[in-house]
């Protein structure tokens, strides 16, 4: 039997994200720095603690639509090409930092043009940061460049996506209110990523249910899905020896798709109870294929080792399980499959190994 992990031990082991916002990440300093620098004058404190406290507070409504107004005040000093860069750069050495091996951070780059940048300019800053950081701290990142879904602008976002695939983006996303913008709305960029052959997240059964899901997969084609908690509603008898499964919950189990499932964030927007109701016990109880991921680390005061060792805490899971959802991770990621299996058998499983045997 292992010894249930420490946030420390989880900290030195080789982790993966998959479902982590550049606007959602950046340090409170920076924040401060970049708004003096460019006259930013909406910013609820001036100081880097105040600003981190009233962040986590502030996203703590209960609600996905006053969880998203706090990415204001980090999509404001957002707005030139060398923030963009620098905050992409930070990104990377904190992931890094936190024993991250490989990431793939979303963004959306229309929400960053008012100041006149192209989206082009926008996507080749981000993508300079992550590389550049990638290398001075040992960690691959690759970007998902998203859409809003409230907005009209996901075919051009699509677009950017297909441009940059051999620069560093590695696939596409839809974020923002759920409720009222279906992933539907945005056919046909998806229909053109799938005549691509490009690949994309879709962030559903978060802010709505299960209509929300069956689209994004029977009519988008989601390769995965961002939060995807709400599939439990599709689950019956769940608190007894055979919880039943319905046809959408058995499809997404049988299929194999990828939940991008982001507990504390779960938990402020109101998506989830608590850490110790969240519907990924069950969901890797009963298999789905589950991934562990922060969402947005400024607003949930997280990293990943410490989602993971929350997580540790509520359903006793050991180093097995924490290793099943870092390689659940790795196989989902949007890297080349040569890749993947050589982050896989060459850093992950003897790098969980190591933790395992120094445990034991
Ligand atoms: O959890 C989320 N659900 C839906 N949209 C989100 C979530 N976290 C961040 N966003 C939005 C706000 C950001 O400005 C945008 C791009 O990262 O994505
Ligand atoms: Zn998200």
């Amino acid at each position: 039997m292992d010894e249930r992990p420490t946030l420390d031990d989880i900290r030195r082991a080789p982790k993966v994200l998959l479902h982590d916002h550049l606007d959602g990440g950046v340090r409170p300093s920076t924040i401060v720095e970049l708004a003096s620098e460019s006259g930013y004058e909406e910013l609820p404190s001036a100081d880097p603690d105040g600003l981190r406290t009233w962040f986590t507070e502030a996203s703590n409504s209960g609600s996905l639509e006053r969880y998203l107004e706090t990415f204001s005040h980090t999509v404001g000093v957002m707005q030139t090409t060398e923030a963009l860069a620098r905050v992409a750069y930070e990104c990377a050495e904190d992931l890094a930092e936190d024993g991250v091996v490989y990431a793939e951070v979303r963004y959306a780059p229309e929400l960053h043009t008012r100041t006149g940048l192209s989206l082009d300019a926008v996507v080749e800053a981000v993508l300079d940061g992550f590389a550049r950081g990638g290398r001075d701290h040992g960690i691959k990142i690759g970007a998902l460049v998203t859409a809003m879904r409230h907005q009209a602008r996901s075919m051009e976002i699509a677009e950017l996506a297909v441009r940059y695939r051999d620069a560093g983006v590695v696939g596409f996303d839809i974020a923002g209110a759920e409720a009222g913008y279906p992933p539907t709305r945005h056919l046909d960029a998806f229909e053109y990523l799938q005549r691509e052959n490009a690949h994309f997240t879709i962030h559903a059964g978060e802010g709505f249910g299960l209509p929300s899901i069956w689209q994004a997969i029977q009519w988008c084609g989601a390769d995965r899905l961002g939060h995807g908690v709400r599939i439990i509603d599709d689950i019956t008898e769940r608190e007894g020896p055979d919880p039943r499964l319905g046809r959408l919950a058995a499809y997404v189990r049988d299929k194999r798709i990828p939940l991008e499932m982001c507990p504390t964030s779960n938990i402020q927007t109101g998506a989830a109870k608590s850490i110790a109701e969240h519907p990924i016990g069950l969901l890797r109880r009963l298999g789905f294929r589950v991934t562990v991921n922060t969402d947005n680390r400024l607003m949930s005061g997280t990293t990943l080792s410490e989602e993971m060792a929350k997580l540790t805490e509520a359903f006793g899971y050991g180093w097995d399980d924490l290793q099943w959802f870092t390689v659940n991770a790795m196989k989902s990621s949007f890297a080349p499959f040569t890749e993947r299996l050589e982050l896989i058998n060459g850093v992950i499983k003897p790098g969980f190994a190591r933790l395992k045997w120094h445990r034991a």
